[in-house]
């Protein structure tokens, strides 16, 4: 007895009428996805659930964790960067000036601060400082007696303080090494009064570019012999006997009294020996 059916054509994944015979038992395939454009992209199934990117950007749900993810603080960082060079490339010539923010009006390093601003000034050379109190704040003051331009790059700090009130072109950044690049930058050359940890940092920064070559012909002076003699013989004594520095890394710095002999230093700075330390770093 016959037990054939009323064979009925099955349709494909597209439609289509399918012959009778194998295809009838293969497994049906689901409708194609719908694909979701977004940009280059093109999303199906739970990747197209993603939400646009105007979408992103225009609902403020949820702002204030994307500000504090990676991809924010480097166009953060990228925009402290064009604020800073936008705001100095026109500066001229200019020396940047490094000392404690701890020093006290009336002091003989105070004093020593404004001198420096001054003379600078009356050379017709910006004075740039850490916008901070104390030798920054005296050099600034210099700078405007001097009658000259007065810039102070200021640092985000966990304490409020704002620039002193002797700057007359003022950046704030928000890190300190975007500040750093403006310093060495747009300055021929680095002044370093006494200080402490940040002085001292930022001293030994710019003896490292020199040293390594990614700054030419920048003079460092140090100014206050008394103060900056231990250091320097303790450079000698331990870091060039011990071969941890060559000892012509040494002529990298200049160390003064007398603040217009600081300032002639660094404006008529001793060129730089073609190789320092006999380094082949690469750039
Ligand atoms: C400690 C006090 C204020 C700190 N304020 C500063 N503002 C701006 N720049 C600063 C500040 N502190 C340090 N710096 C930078 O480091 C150098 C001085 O540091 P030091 O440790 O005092 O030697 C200076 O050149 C700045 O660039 C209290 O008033």
């Amino acid at each position: 007895m016959s037990t054939s059916q009323p064979q009925v054509p099955s349709p494909d994944a597209n439609g289509k009428a399918m012959s009778n015979g194998s295809a009838a038992s293969a497994p049906a395939v689901a409708a194609e996805p719908p694909a979701k454009h977004k940009g280059p992209l093109e999303l199906r199934r739970k990747q197209a659930a993603m939400p646009m990117s105007d979408q992103r950007l225009l609902d403020t749900r949820g702002a204030d964790h994307f500000i504090h993810t990676d991809p924010w603080r480097v166009l953060r960082i990228q925009s402290e960067f064009v604020e800073g060079f936008g705001a100095l490339a026109e500066l001229g010539p200019a020396v940047s000036v490094f000392g404690s923010a701890r020093t006290k009006p009336g002091t003989g390093y105070y004093d020593m601060g404004v001198q420096v601003g001054r003379h600078l000034a009356e050379a017709g050379v910006a004075v740039i400082t850490g916008g901070g109190p104390g030798s920054m704040e005296a050099a600034n003051r210099g700078a405007v007696e001097g009658n000259g331009v007065s810039v102070g790059l200021g640092i985000e700090l966990p304490f409020e303080q704002g620039l002193n009130r002797w700057v007359d072109l003022g950046i704030n950044f928000r890190y300190f090494f975007a500040r750093k690049t403006m310093f060495v930058k747009y300055a021929q050359g680095f002044i370093v009064l006494p200080g402490g940890l940040g002085t001292l940092d930022e001293l030994f920064e710019a003896m490292v570019l020199v040293q390594t070559r990614k700054v030419t012909s920048f003079p460092i002076v140090l100014l206050g012999v008394d103060f900056w003699s231990p250091m320097i013989e303790w450079i000698k004594g331990t870091l060039v006997a011990e071969g941890m520095v060559s000892a012509k890394d040494l002529d990298l710095i200049q160390l003064v009294d007398d603040p217009a002999d600081a300032v002639h230093r660094v404006l008529h700075g001793i060129p730089r020996p073609p190789s320092t330390n006999g380094d082949q770093r690469p750039e």
